[in-house]
């Protein structure tokens, strides 16, 4: 069996008296669509949290190619190949969207300076064809204000894929995405990580977008892990139903 890309055993995380993690045991593996799914407060989101760094569990571990994360900061942990976007794009909004990957990739090349014109930035090229990634190309002179959520949502995505990671991380990756859009958005979004070759872990409530889009399912329940598993053996289990899926 191969080596997991990101492995964590026995993460322990508790606020006040609410247990949100108690001994979370998850390997994720490349290239794989690792979808989370489970009723509200099981610890879905804190899990994300763990694993880019913004919280430190009280117990357990985290490795990402065989090497402990936890305690490493956000950004290196970034720059190691885990990437995150946000349920709610983290853009600027007074910039082009071209002008955001640059911005980007300017992080990434450890070159951002605030005096520095982003005309400056050398990876343009490198830029416009992530935007191709993700069907954007066309919108790259346009202001990230004036962009619907649906690609505001996929432009998030390609700044994320210019760090160049291996495991992207997403909470609700179509959440505020009108209905008729959200099963375009996703197509697009699985083809990009399938041809950036990354992994991706992302929180669902919509049970129609896991069966559809993830190769894998784990179910959190009260800060464990009730089951994973492919999503038809996962949405067709008794007391998955019962506890996530209802009806
Ligand atoms: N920083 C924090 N301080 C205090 N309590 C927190 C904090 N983060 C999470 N919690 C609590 O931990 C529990 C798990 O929260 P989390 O956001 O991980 O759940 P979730 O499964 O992602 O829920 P949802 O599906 O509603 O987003 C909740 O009861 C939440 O209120």
């Amino acid at each position: 069996m191969t080596a997991p890309l990101l492995s964590a055993r026995g993460i322990q995380i508790r606020f006040g008296g609410v247990i949100a993690a108690d001994g979370i045991d998850l390997d994720i593996f490349d290239r794989e669509n690792l979808a989370i799914i489970g009723p509200n407060g099981a610890g879905k989101t804190t899990f994300l949290n763990i694993t880019t760094g913004y919280l430190k569990p009280q117990g357990g571990s985290v490795t990402l190619n065989g090497r402990e994360i936890l305690g490493t900061p956000p950004r290196r942990i970034t720059r190691m190949g885990v990437a995150r976007a946000f349920q709610i794009p983290q853009l600027f909004t007074e910039h082009t969207v071209l002008e955001n990957m640059l911005l980007s990739a300017a992080v990434r090349e450890r070159i951002w300076n605030p005096l520095r014109p982003l005309s400056r930035i050398r990876q343009r090229a490198e830029m416009l064809d992530l935007l191709d990634l993700v069907g954007c190309a066309d919108i790259a002179d346009r202001l990230a204000s004036e962009l619907p959520e649906g690609q505001r949502k996929l432009v998030d995505i390609a700044i994320a894929l210019a760090q160049r990671p291996k495991l992207l991380l997403m909470d609700e990756p179509t959440s505020g995405v009108a209905t008729a859009d959200k099963f375009g958005i996703m197509e697009i979004l699985i083809k990009a990580l399938r041809e950036a070759q990354v992994a991706s872990v992302f929180v669902e409530h919509d049970m129609e977008m896991v069966s559809r889009y993830a190769s894998r399912v784990a179910v959190w329940s009260q800060g464990k892990i009730q089951m994973t598993g492919t999503p038809d053996v996962v949405m067709k289990d008794p007391d998955v139903i019962r506890t996530v899926i209802g009806g």
